[in-house]
């Protein structure tokens, strides 16, 4: 089928039909997108990289969704984020004569089919934890960034455990071996759900990042353009400050990289659905995260 035609982008799918959907889009656009394996997850499925690159090796952007399994409208926007710029990048074309985009749109694939198949609610890895039944890391806890810090539980049954030791989880460990081996990322975004947020680091501590007044202006602004379109309203702030500590968390350990422009989003809605967002919202979701996305691209860009 046609990526851009048929595909219903208003609808969660399965890991299988977003993994076709990808070759669908690749193939359509074959002189922008190519798909890389970065590695394998635990239970051996792909992670598949979409590259938007006017070619060459450039400055790159960095996103990620699903890395939480049940937060599925951030695997959905993903999806519909990776048809726009495929789509519109004649537009954008000021981005991609300047910078790579790099996106992992089902960055923890063993959880997402997990929730499909098994458990709706799952959020963590799938892998086995030595000595105890319960199953699966909190792969937004092992990142080597305050690892083992506040914020992240030792007790593999919980659901924020943060792993035996920092990127001891293969989902996470392909990351920063990719980002490490490119050498050239400026920016890293990982996008979740719930809460309506835009977040910078730290999660690790509630000390100011030395960048944190340039990145609040950046997500301030970001989200004024996300706000104009459907009236949603977010809040802009540190990890630590806005929501909670957490340790061993992805932009944490990229800004520390030196991956300066580091956020993280928290999509829609505030509660009233949480993790369960009907799929009519999963558009709209997108749209207005595509102006906050890509005010974030630009100024990187000129930056
Ligand atoms: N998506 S969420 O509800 O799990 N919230 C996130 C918040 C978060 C996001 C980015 C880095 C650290 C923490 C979490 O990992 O707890
Ligand atoms: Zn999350």
């Amino acid at each position: 089928e046609r990526s851009g035609r048929s595909f219903n982008f208003g609808a969660y799918h399965r890991l299988e039909t977003i993994y076709s959907w990808m070759d669908t889009l690749v193939a359509e656009h074959s002189t922008l997108v190519t798909k890389l394996e970065i590695g394998r997850s635990y239970e051996n499925r792909p992670m598949y990289v979409l590259k938007f690159s006017k070619g060459g090796n450039k400055p790159a952007i960095w996103i990620d969704t699903g890395i939480h399994s049940r937060e599925w409208v951030s695997q959905a926007t993903g999806v519909w984020t990776a048809n726009k710029i495929a789509t519109d990048y004649s537009s954008d074309a000021s981005l991609l004569d300047n910078m790579d985009i790099y996106m992992l749109i089902l960055a923890n694939p063993d959880g997402y089919d997990y929730t499909h198949n098994r458990n709706r609610m799952w959020r963590k890895t799938r892998s086995e934890n030595p000595g105890s039944r319960c199953r699966g890391v909190d792969p937004n806890r092992n990142w080597d960034a305050g690892f083992g810090g506040p914020g992240s539980s030792r007790n593999p049954c919980s659901d924020s455990y943060h792993g035996p030791s920092a990127h001891s989880e293969i989902e996470v460990k392909n990351v920063v071996n990719f980002i490490k081996s490119h050498g050239n990322f400026k920016s890293f975004i990982s996008v979740h759900a719930y809460s309506q947020l835009l977040m910078y680091p730290y999660g690790y501590s509630c000390n100011n990042a030395a960048h944190q007044a340039e990145l609040d202006a950046i997500g301030t602004a970001a989200v004024e353009k996300l706000t104009s379109l459907h009236g949603t309203r977010y809040k802009v702030g540190s990890i630590c400050n806005i929501i909670y500590q957490a340790s061993g968390g992805s932009i944490d350990w990229s800004y520390d990289e030196g991956i300066k422009y580091s956020f993280a989003f928290e999509l829609r809605d505030t509660g009233k659905s949480g993790f369960l967002l009907p799929p009519t919202q999963i558009i709209p979701t997108a749209s207005e995260t595509w102006l906050a996305l890509k005010h974030i691209m630009e100024y990187v860009r000129d930056h």
